[in-house]
């Protein structure tokens, strides 16, 4: 058994991440050389990735999950922490060797026209990963991969002597895929893949990717803001809160069952389909803006914004992740929060039926003090 096999679960992990930290410096001074604080954009993150999944990374805008997915394929220098591909650990491999290793890791990006060079060609975009990793040969068998991938991500041959403004945002999309395909990666983190796409196109390209993952065995990381897009891909899902997991469960029950209050509250604003259910949600609103990746608040992150929070524990100590029925939760209360026991505190719900007969008490309560429990 190698030693990606995890010795308890039996699972085959082709990644893991420990304790991983990325602070990035900020400099100031006439010559910027005084380095005044850190932005802490990743700050201790533990995470698996079973081979042919799907992880889905979700999170607020300068959450750190665009850094995290860098600092995976060593693109961003983690400050401290592991990460360990296929059991060889990337932090301290010598660079020959990440490189070869990088090959097997790939990515692909928002923003299809700014991640493509517009004065290469689709030929020369695909050839260019070939020739840096010495694949493929001469001339000729190098076309014979490209073509085969063209084929893969259903862009026809012509495509090849035309340049990235000549297609649309979504064969463009197809383009980036194929740059990355044509290595034979077996990781592929994808940043933010559809948010710049028409939504008609979006469920295109996420069933293209879902396609080359049935048909190619790959395992993804996926980064995106759009919950929707990352429930209907992912298998298990993490949730990120000022550069930490706060949340990872399996896609369904997460969207299901969310645990931690930040969860909760994103989770309250999906729209659900059935209108009956729809008009009788409660929304769970985030009170205030996010703080400073530079400065995060003591204990709990999320206390600050928190409706639950509680004096003084969830500002005096941080909060592990741990184990809850099948998630991994990092909130002290997310039991008594779960049974009904700890209610919220502050003015964070909305309500979108009219007040009337029948409502659920514990929806429209009045607020309750910090530290009560019902
Ligand atoms: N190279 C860098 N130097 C300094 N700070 C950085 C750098 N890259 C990112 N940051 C900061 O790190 C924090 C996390 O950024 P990151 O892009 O990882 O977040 P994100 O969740 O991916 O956000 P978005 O969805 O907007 O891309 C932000 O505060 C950002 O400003």
């Amino acid at each position: 058994m190698s030693e990606r096999i995890d010795r308890l679960s039996g699972e085959d992990v082709l990644v893991e991440v420990r304790d991983l930290k990325v602070h990035f410096p900020i400099k100031r001074g006439v010559l910027f050389d005084r380095t005044v604080g850190h932005v802490k954009a990743v700050d201790g993150v533990d995470l698996r990735i079973t081979r042919g999944q799907t992880y889905g990374l979700v999170g607020e805008s300068g959450c750190g999950k665009s850094t995290l997915g860098r600092a995976l394929l060593q693109l961003t220098p983690p400050t401290s922490g592991e990460v360990s591909f296929d059991g060889v650990e990337l932090t301290t491999l010598a660079p020959n060797k990440l490189r070869t290793m990088r090959r097997r890791m790939q990515m692909i990006f928002q923003d299809p026209m700014s991640s493509l060079d517009p004065r290469q060609n689709v030929e020369s975009i695909l050839t260019e990963g070939l020739q840096a990793h010495g694949i493929g040969g001469d001339r000729n068998s190098r076309r014979k991969i490209i073509s085969e991938t063209l084929d893969q991500v259903g862009l026809p041959r012509w495509a090849l002597s035309r340049y990235p403004h000549e297609f649309s945002g979504g064969q463009r999309q197809r383009i980036g895929i194929a740059r990355a395909l044509v290595l034979g990666p077996e990781l592929i983190v994808a940043d933010e893949p559809v948010s710049a796409l028409d939504v008609s196109i979006q469920a295109q390209v996420v069933n293209l990717l879902d396609e080359l993952q049935d048909n190619l065995g790959l395992t993804y990381l996926v980064i995106a803001h759009d919950l929707a897009v990352v429930r209907h891909i992912s298998d298990t899902v993490g949730v990120m809160y000022l550069g930490a997991l706060v949340e990872e469960a399996p896609s369904d029950r997460l969207y299901t069952e969310p645990l931690h209050p930040y969860t909760r509250a994103l989770m309250s604003a999906v729209p659900v389909p059935d209108p009956d259910v729809e008009d009788r949600r409660e929304r769970i609103l985030i009170a205030g803006d996010l703080p400073s990746p530079a400065n995060p608040p003591s204990g709990c992150r999320f206390h600050t914004r928190c409706p639950w929070a509680q004096p003084t524990r969830c500002a005096d100590e941080r909060p592990e992740l741990r184990d809850i029925g099948g998630s991994r939760v990092a909130c002290h209360w997310a039991e008594q929060i779960a049974s009904g026991e700890l209610r919220r505190h502050k003015v964070s719900v909305e309500i979108t039926r009219p007040a009337g007969e029948g409502e659920d008490p514990s929806v429209v309560s009045a607020p309750t003090e910090p530290g009560s429990f019902v």
